[in-house]
C-alpha cells in the first residue's frame, strides 16, 4: 500500500511568523532527507516569500485570493498535481493571514484525498503583541484570529521578546481557555523544538459550522512597483504616518542612501530590512483593511519624485 502523505497547515494572522517557521521546518526536513512540497498562498499577485523555500523543494504558489474563499478548487488541483508528480513524505501549506484554517482543512479532507493524506494538522502562529493589543483591530479580524487559535492542533505564541513576562503569563492563560487541547509553545522567531510539530495529535473536530468570517473581512492588497530608488528617512517618515489598519507590508526597495536592494518587512509598526543579493523587481505589497490605494500610490510616487 502506498504511504500516506502528512499535511501541515500553517495558519496565523499576517506577519505572525509563518514563513519564519516554514524555513526552519524545511531545513529540518532536508536534513532528515524527507521529500516535501510547499503550497504558498499569497493575497497579492506577487511572490515575496518564495525565497524561503529551497530550490529543490516543489513549490506551488496560489496568488490573488485566499484558499478559504476563492481558490479552493485550485488548491485541490494543485495538491493532486503535487501528489502525481512527486513521491512525498509531507506537504506544508502556508495560508494567507486572512485564511480561516477550517475552510482550508475542508479542502484537504475532500473524499478524493482520503487514501492519500494522513489526518492534517493545523499549526497556528500568534503574534503575542498583536493579541495583547487586539482591541484596536476590527471585530472581524479579532474573530478570525480567535478562530485560528481555537482550531489549532499546535499553537505557537510567537514574538514573546516583545512583551513582558507577566503579560506572557496572563496571555497564555487566556489562550489556553480558548483552546485547551492544543500543544502550546512560547517562541521567539518561531523557534520550536526539532520535529515537535510532527508529534502533535489530531483534534477531535465537531462538525464545522462555518462562521464565514471571510464574508465580513475587508482585507485588501495593493502592489506598488517602484521605478527608482527612494530616501530611507523619507520612507520611514511615511511609515510612521500610516493608519493602524495597514497590517502588513513586504517587498523590495532600493534606497538612495545605501547600495543594492533590500527586502523590507513591516508588521504591526515594526520595520525590518535585509540586504537582498539577487536582482528582483521592486514590488511592495501592502495588506490592510479599507486601504486607500489611490492615496498610497500617490504618496509612494511622491517619495520617488523627491
Ligand atoms: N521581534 C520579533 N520579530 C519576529 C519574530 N518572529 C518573526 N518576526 C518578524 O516578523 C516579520 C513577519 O514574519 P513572517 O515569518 O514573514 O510572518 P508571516 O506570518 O509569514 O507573514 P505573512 O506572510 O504576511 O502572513 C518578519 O520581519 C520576521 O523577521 C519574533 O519572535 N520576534
Amino acid at each position: 500500500m502506498k504511504k500516506k502523505v502528512e499535511v501541515y497547515i500553517l495558519a496565523g494572522f499576517l506577519g505572525s511568523g509563518k514563513t519564519t517557521l516554514l524555513t526552519q521546518m524545511l531545513k529540518e526536513e532536508q536534513q532528515a532527507n524527507r521529500k516535501v512540497a510547499v503550497v504558498m498562498n499569497e493575497l497579492g499577485k506577487v511572490s515575496i516569500d518564495s525565497d524561503a523555500v529551497p530550490k529543490s523543494t516543489p513549490l506551488s504558489e496560489l496568488f490573488d485570493g485566499c484558499i478559504c474563499c476563492t481558490i479552493q478548487e485550485k488548491l485541490e488541483s494543485t495538491l493532486q498535481e503535487l501528489l502525481l508528480n512527486n513521491d512525498l513524505d509531507a506537504i506544508y501549506i502556508e495560508t494567507t493571514g486572512a485564511a480561516h484554517p477550517i475552510e482550508v482543512l475542508d479542502t484537504i479532507l475532500s473524499p478524493i484525498f482520503v487514501e492519500q493524506f494522513t489526518s492534517p494538522k493545523i499549526i497556528t502562529l500568534l503574534d503575542i503583541l498583536r493579541w495583547r493589543d487586539r482591541d484596536i483591530l476590527s471585530v472581524q479580524i479579532k474573530q478570525l484570529i480567535r478562530e485560528q487559535v481555537k482550531h489549532a492542533e499546535m499553537l505557537i505564541i510567537n514574538k514573546v521578546d516583545l512583551v513582558s513576562e507577566a503579560e506572557v503569563g496572563s496571555i497564555l492563560f487566556e489562550l489556553q481557555a480558548i483552546n485547551p487541547h492544543a500543544k502550546t509553545l512560547l517562541t521567539n522567531f518561531s523557534k520550536i523544538p526539532p520535529k515537535s510539530w510532527m508529534q502533535t495529535h489530531s483534534l477531535e473536530r465537531s462538525a464545522h459550522t462555518s462562521t464565514h468570517v471571510k464574508d465580513n473581512l475587508y482585507l485588501k492588497t495593493f502592489v506598488y512597483q517602484f521605478q527608482s530608488s527612494i530616501d530611507l528617512n523619507e520612507f520611514e517618515d511615511w511609515l510612521r504616518k500610516l493608519p493602524e489598519t495597514i497590517y502588513r507590508i513586504k517587498g523590495y526597495i532600493n534606497f538612495k542612501n545605501t547600495s543594492g536592494i533590500y527586502l523590507f518587512q513591516y508588521s504591526y509598526g515594526t520595520p525590518l530590512y535585509m540586504k537582498e543579493l539577487v536582482k528582483v523587481p521592486l514590488n511592495l505589497v501592502l495588506i490592510g483593511e479599507n486601504l486607500n490605494t489611490e492615496q498610497i500610490k500617490a504618496e509612494l510616487q511622491d517619495l520617488e519624485n523627491k
